[in-house]
């Protein structure tokens, strides 16, 4: 892990939505809960599920029904219910991290242009931004947008080219491996933010930066 990052060229800057700007476990639990609850299965506790999240919806019901020893011929029905409740509910147990709404506007006012991509499908992810007053946002990219999902690097791509932007000035700010596989993928600087839903050690050979609290990457930016 490096100890800094070259932030000077840096003029775009894309975020991870759960883990990064919203503490979102307690809403995914609560929907996975009405979703076992559905399916006469057990459900997983808060620390089971987070160590679930990442890899969008589908894998998030695939570890669930594994989890639960449910047979995986459930798997449709099972993210159907999840999704319809992502869409009815999609504020459920969410919160914007502190300061997140302020390193925004921040950004915002230096013209960083920003952009959001998540593996959460777009548009309860949308919903969420317009609910907590997070943005703006120039692109918003969600796990259903594309064909491909994080890890893979075409959503990040999609966004900094929606944005007008290159990936050499383009920052991507995560809570997860994900995150931190899709800015390699992606040929993007990652800044790693403590405190998500990480579940494995981030690799320390390539240029991370890593942050103890959201609001410190203004700071971090100021000194480039
Ligand atoms: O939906 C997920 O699995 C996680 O979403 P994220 O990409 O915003 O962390
Ligand atoms: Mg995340």
């Amino acid at each position: 892990m490096t100890d800094s990052l070259d932030l000077s060229s840096v003029d775009t800057v894309v975020f991870d939505l759960d883990g990064t700007l919203i503490d979102s476990a307690p809403g995914i639990r609560d929907a996975v809960a009405v979703m076992t609850g559905k399916l006469d299965l057990p459900a997983p506790d808060l620390t089971t599920v987070i160590g679930f999240i990442g890899r969008g919806a589908p894998a998030l019901v695939e570890r669930v029904l594994h989890w639960a020893g449910a047979d995986p011929s459930l798997r449709d029905r099972a993210l159907a219910i999840l999704l319809d409740i992502y869409d009815t509910a999609p504020l459920q147990g969410t919160t914007a991290y502190p300061g997140a709404q302020a390193l925004l506007v921040d950004l915002h006012g230096r013209g960083m242009r920003l952009g959001l991509c998540t593996n959460k499908p777009a548009g309860p992810a949308r919903a969420v931004l317009d609910a907590l007053g997070l943005g703006p946002f120039g692109a918003v990219a969600g796990g259903d947008s594309l064909p491909q999902r994080k890890p893979d690097a075409a959503p990040l791509l999609h966004v900094i080219s929606e944005l007008g932007s290159t990936a050499d000035r383009t920052l991507y700010v995560g809570d997860s491996i994900t995150d931190w596989q899709t800015a390699q993928a992606a040929g993007v600087r990652y800044v790693h933010v403590d405190g998500g839903y990480q579940q494995a050690p981030i690799p320390d050979f390539a240029p991370t930066l890593r942050l103890a609290r959201l609001s410190d990457l203004a700071t971090s930016l100021s000194a480039a």
